[in-house]
């Protein structure tokens, strides 16, 4: 008679095979998808997995693909090719929608003589879902007091704050919103970002397109870049920072000789080096020496040389780029629609 526990004798190796099934993976896959209006490739052939418990940020320069890639991911558009899953299936597939994914796309489409409470318990009705969750969503966007205002008297922010309310109804376990800070105050901006924050830290999959630099550096944690339908990035904002040739490693050295010696060694190994002199910088009181500026590779490891070299350093720091700088660059050849400006 076999063993109770399914270990054979003299062996700690179970004899059966357990098959885990993980529920609520909370994961957006794209697989190869694409989506093309007669001649315009607009999604193409996209691979991408979106990871839940953090935000990740979608960013493209105008008519990239984002919103198309959206709409795809809802069943909104039909691939042309490939598949958009979210937890290995079509969104449609989910037997209660909103409670899978909440998505705030395109805020000015809205029924204008609808109330903002009516616009919302249209939407809780179709998915099964108790009229008191539109009243707690209305109160968590802070439009308790037009509840019973029509959302075609609504501003932009309004309307944006009304989508949002949407996307949380179903209390879902994945949110995409497309650029949903748009027309929002600075309370506003600041307001969304915590949430998609909190959203994220309580374990949800929160996947956003913007072309706000500034805000996508405060509120992701993962990018991914698209330009031209095609994936040009997908990495931690620290990394695609980090990846700009504007993120340079500023070296000052006293001795001359010991510049020279610490350059000679770094040459080989950077992007580039330049030695500057300190007189042609700002003025720095009280200091001496030259410096270097060094691109690919990082500190620690200019540091790590100077040791091994002797070199004397007063000064070793990061100039990172920002992440405006890093996303011009990376997206240099996708622009499509742009004039030329002096940088
Ligand atoms: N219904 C449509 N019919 C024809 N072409 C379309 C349609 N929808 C989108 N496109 C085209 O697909 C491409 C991608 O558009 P999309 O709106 O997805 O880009 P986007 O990255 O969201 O742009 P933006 O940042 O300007 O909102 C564009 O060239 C656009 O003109």
């Amino acid at each position: 008679m076999p063993p109770k526990d399914g270990c054979a004798q003299g062996s700690r190796i179970p004899r059966f095979v357990v098959t885990l099934r993980i529920e609520g993976l909370r994961v957006i896959t794209l697989q190869a998808l694409s989506k093309r209006y007669g001649e315009t490739r607009a999604v193409d052939a996209l691979d991408l997995t979106v990871s839940p418990g953090r935000v990740t940020g979608f960013l493209g320069p105008n008519g990239a693909g984002k919103s198309t890639t959206m709409r795809m991911i809802l069943g909104l558009d039909t691939p042309t090719e490939g598949s958009a899953l979210v937890d290995g299936r079509p969104y449609a597939d989910w037997p209660v929608p909103l409670a899978k994914v909440g998505a705030l796309l395109d805020a000015k489409a809205l029924h204008p003589r609808r109330t903002a409470r009516n616009h919302l318990i249209a939407m809780a009705r179709s998915n099964g879902i108790a009229t008191s969750r539109v009243d707690e969503v209305l109160s968590i966007v802070g439009l308790d007091s037009v509840r019973q205002k029509r959302a075609g008297e609504f501003s932009l922010g309004m309307g944006q704050r009304l989508g949002i309310a949407g996307a949380l109804l179903g209390d879902p376990e994945v949110l995409m919103f497309d650029e949903p800070v748009n027309g929002l105050d600075p309370d506003g901006v600041r307001w969304v970002r915590q949430l998609m924050r909190s959203l994220a830290a309580e374990g949800r999959t929160v996947f956003v397109s913007s072309h706000l630099m500034s805000e996508m550096q405060l509120t992701a944690d993962q990018l991914v870049v698209i330009g031209r339908g095609r994936l040009i990035a997908d990495a931690p904002i620290a990394e695609v920072i980090a990846g700009s040739s504007r993120t340079t490693v500023r070296v000052r050295i006293p001795d001359h000789h010991h510049l020279a010696v610490l350059r000679d060694r770094l040459v080989g190994e950077a992007e580039q080096v330049q030695s500057v002199p300190l007189l042609t910088q700002p003025h720095h009181p009280g200091q001496v020496g030259d410096q270097l500026i060094v691109t690919g590779v990082p500190a620690e490891r200019v540091g790590d040389l100077a040791y091994e070299l002797g070199v004397r350093l007063h000064e070793l720091h990061t100039e990172r780029a920002s992440l405006e700088e890093a996303y011009m660059e990376l997206t240099a050849d996708s622009v499509q629609y742009g004039v030329a400006v002096a940088s």
